[in-house]
């Protein structure tokens, strides 16, 4: 049995079908990539499983369960993050505030991630969750200095404060330096470790190097998938997507 299933997974927006009858199915600890050209229904199909966007039809299975029919905030304790869910970063909160506050929120609602941790505890799980991004020297600068790509690490280190089982990435790397990118990949391979991970990316080079598979989406529905080998050499994926 998969993590992850989605069957006949559907959204319309008026007359558009985004994601039109996906069947898509994840592992555990996997790290999937899911490509596809602009406008192909990524963020739709990532924020149907997040529970963000209702679906028009289909059914989404995790960890067992049909849930289908439950709201963000209840996906997010049982484990699914969306960084995207959590963008709301304060500008005027420091970084260490702003981690604080993206688990305080999830935990207001009735089942605390961090009950019985006392505020030396948090301030360590805080420092933990910033340091695995890189940004802990930066813990007490506010938010609204960070550069766009490390406002995205922030959103990264929100999303591991609510101790995800599945955390989705809808293009992390946009706005990062090549070093930070490298720094990036290593952290995504250190979180699988404990994680499975869905990754929306248009940087081929991450694609390649972090994804076991890759599925490729193009006009709602799924085109292929496989291995980063299959895929690059998929000839309708090149035409559709590498434009070949
Ligand atoms: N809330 C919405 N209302 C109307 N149309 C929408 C909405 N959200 C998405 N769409 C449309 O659905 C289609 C799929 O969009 P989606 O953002 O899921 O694609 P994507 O693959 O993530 O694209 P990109 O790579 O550009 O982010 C697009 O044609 C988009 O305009």
């Amino acid at each position: 049995m998969s993590f992850l299933r989605t069957e006949a997974l559907s959204r319309s927006f008026g007359g558009l079908a985004a994601v039109a009858g996906v069947d898509l199915s994840v592992e555990p600890g996997e790290i999937r990539a899911i490509i596809g050209p602009n406008g192909a229904g990524k963020t739709t199909l990532v924020s149907l499983i997040s529970g963000r966007v209702p679906p028009s039809s289909g059914r989404i299975e995790f960890d067992g369960d049909d849930i289908t029919a439950l709201k963000p905030w209840e996906r997010v304790l049982r484990g699914i993050v969306y960084t995207f869910q959590i963008t709301s970063i304060f500008r005027n909160l420091t970084l260490a505030e702003n981690v604080m506050l993206a688990a305080q929120r999830a935990a207001s609602r009735d089942q605390p991630l961090w009950r019985g941790l006392d505020d030396r505890a948090v301030t360590q799980a805080v420092d933990a969750a910033l340091e695995r991004v890189g940004l802990a020297s930066r813990a007490q600068e506010l938010a609204g200095e960070l550069a766009y790509g490390h406002q995205r690490l922030l959103e990264v280190a929100m999303g591991l404060a609510l101790r995800p089982k599945l955390l989705i990435l809808d293009e992390p790397t946009q706005g990062l330096s090549e070093q930070e990118i490298a720094d990036f990949c290593a952290l995504v391979r250190s979180i699988a470790m404990d994680a499975t991970i869905l990754l929306i990316e248009h940087n081929m080079d991450v694609v390649m190097a972090l994804a076991q598979r890759i599925t490729v989406m193009n006009n709602g529905a799924l085109l292929a998938e496989g291995t980063p080998d299959q895929i690059m050499n998929h000839a309708e994926v090149q035409r559709a997507y590498l434009g070949t």
